[in-house]
């Protein structure tokens, strides 16, 4: 009673026939798109028979992702739950003081081994020296693709997942070990394989009818490939802990779980928010960078404008850094306004209520799913004009500098913001500027030009694609 409108909801179905796609689509929420045209800001939708509400527009995005009574994740089955019995465990998926207690710890320690900070550089700049010998070997090894394009960008997500997992666990992987190639394939598959607005994971009854639980099941099965390589690093760390030798993330957590007495830090929740870690920040940065790439690709005046700024600030001698960030106003527009517009997160990962909620006026029943559509918030027409056009320039002041929008979510809002934002914000930045000090971007003379597809999953992402590299240092 007194639900925000939207769609018939039909028996059984509930409202999904209206939540998919259409042929014209040009991105995976325009169905989204269309039921706020049409109904509002607030869209009362059944996933069957769960009840979900698509929130959209500034100012309710903010409220729902301030309030308390919003910060609870609805029950979903994901991969790590399964495995642990139905125990919500992680960061993404787990609610009140557990979430609140495990995301502090989580962050704390993070930061100690230096993420986010600038005293990662040098090791981003040493996974960016290993890209750049495989781009150099790919020219040379294949100098006829130089027509065609070469697939330069593959091997990037496993230069963003060994970042990351440096931290995590202190290991890196070669980029030709094959273990490793699988578990980078793997990790793409997990995310171009979910679906935000799937009821699957959350009726177990659906999670065994073949067909319908397809890509759930193809999806669980690269979740239990992708945990087990965690599982492994942490059998290893728990059986080489040296008190007086804390190498990681890791080696924090086991330290914690020796002193905690309530069981809160277990190894499961420790391989859960790894996981979370793991899969949350390394496909995310990979597809920001891409999708980076691919617009000064196809706006090589906006690319030229990049590499002179870079070219005037840090020079040709040295790789940007975090501290260049500053000082590379451009290219800090240039890096916002595509993650803006190309919106790797179009929404948070749902959220949910534990008890009946009244918002703007409308009964929000508990255990309702919110779909929180960060998109309406980062390509509202009202607040940026032409919200279609790729524009670095709204984001440079009259002073000529970086000019942040306060208005823009693009890691979300509030309590549950994303806990790996300036990691994110450094690494892809310092991913994309060094590409651009160091090679011209092309589209290949002979070869298609960069696809222009926006893939759907839990996170959008640019179709792969081939280009031409020329090398100008
Ligand atoms: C460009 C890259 C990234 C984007 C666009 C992005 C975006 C987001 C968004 C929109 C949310 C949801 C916030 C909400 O629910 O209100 C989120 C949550 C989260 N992100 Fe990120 N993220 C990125 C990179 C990362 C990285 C590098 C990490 C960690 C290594 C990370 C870890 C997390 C975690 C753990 C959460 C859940 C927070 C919670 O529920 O308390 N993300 N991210």
């Amino acid at each position: 009673k007194n639900f925000p409108p939207g769609p018939r909801n039909w028996p059984l179905v509930g409202t999904l026939p209206v939540m998919i796609g259409q042929p014209g689509d040009n991105h995976p929420f325009n169905p989204l798109d269309r039921l706020r045209q049409k109904h509002g800001n607030l869209v009362g939708l059944f996933l069957g028979i769960q009840p979900a509400v698509l929130v959209s527009g500034y100012e309710n995005v903010k409220e729902i992702s301030a309030r308390e009574d919003f910060t609870y994740r609805p029950d979903i089955t994901v991969v790590q739950h399964k495995m642990f019995h139905y125990e919500k465990s992680g960061l993404f998926f787990v609610d009140g003081e557990k979430w609140k207690t495990q995301r502090r710890f989580t962050l704390r320690h993070l930061r100690d081994f230096g993420f986010g900070k600038q005293s990662m550089d040098h090791y981003i700049h040493s996974e960016i020296d290993i890209l750049f010998a495989v781009f150099r070997d790919l020219m040379a090894k294949h100098p006829e693709q130089k027509e065609t394009g070469h697939d330069f960008l593959k091997v990037l997500p496993a230069v963003a997942i060994n970042t990351l997992w440096y931290i995590i666990a202190g290991e890196i992987h070669g980029l030709e070990n094959e273990h490793f190639i699988r578990l980078t394939r793997l990790v793409l598959k997990f995310f171009r394989l979910g679906d935000q607005t799937s009821p699957v994971p959350i009726y177990r009854l659906l999670q065994h009818i073949p067909f319908i639980n397809n890509n759930f099941k193809q999806q669980e099965k690269c979740g239990e490939e992708i945990m087990t390589f965690i599982q492994e690093a942490v059998v290893r760390h728990v059986d080489t802990f040296n008190e007086n030798d804390m190498r990681d993330f890791m080696d924090v957590y086991i330290r914690e779980m020796k002193k905690d007495s309530d069981g809160s830090f277990s190894e499961n929740q420790l391989i859960s928010i790894c996981m979370d870690l793991f899969l949350a920040g390394t496909e995310t940065t990979a597809s920001t960078t891409t999708f980076t790439l691919r617009y000064l690709i196809k706006y090589p005046e906006i690319q030229e404008k990049v590499r002179n700024e870079i070219y005037q600030v840090v020079g040709k001698d040295r790789l940007p850094s975090t501290e260049d960030m500053p000082n590379l106003h451009y290219c800090m527009a240039v890096l916002t306004e595509s993650m803006r517009h190309s919106g790797v997160t179009p929404s948070t990962p749902p959220k949910s209520t534990v008890k009946d909620v009244n918002f703007q006026g409308y009964n929000i029943p508990k255990g309702c799913m919110m779909i929180v559509n960060l998109r309406s918030v980062n390509m509202d027409e009202k607040h940026l004009g032409d919200p279609e056009t790729f524009r670095p320039e709204r984001f440079i002041g009259p002073d000529g500098k970086f000019r942040k929008d306060e208005k823009l979510m693009l890691f979300g809002s509030g309590t549950r913001i994303c806990l790996g934002e300036p990691f994110a914000k450094n690494t892809t930045f310092i991913f994309y500027t060094s590409i651009v000090q160091n090679f011209k971007l092309e589209a290949a003379p002979y070869g298609p030009k960069p696809s222009e597809v926006i893939l759907d999953g839990f996170t959008t992402a640019p179709e792969p694609f081939k280009m031409t590299m020329t090398a100008l240092n």
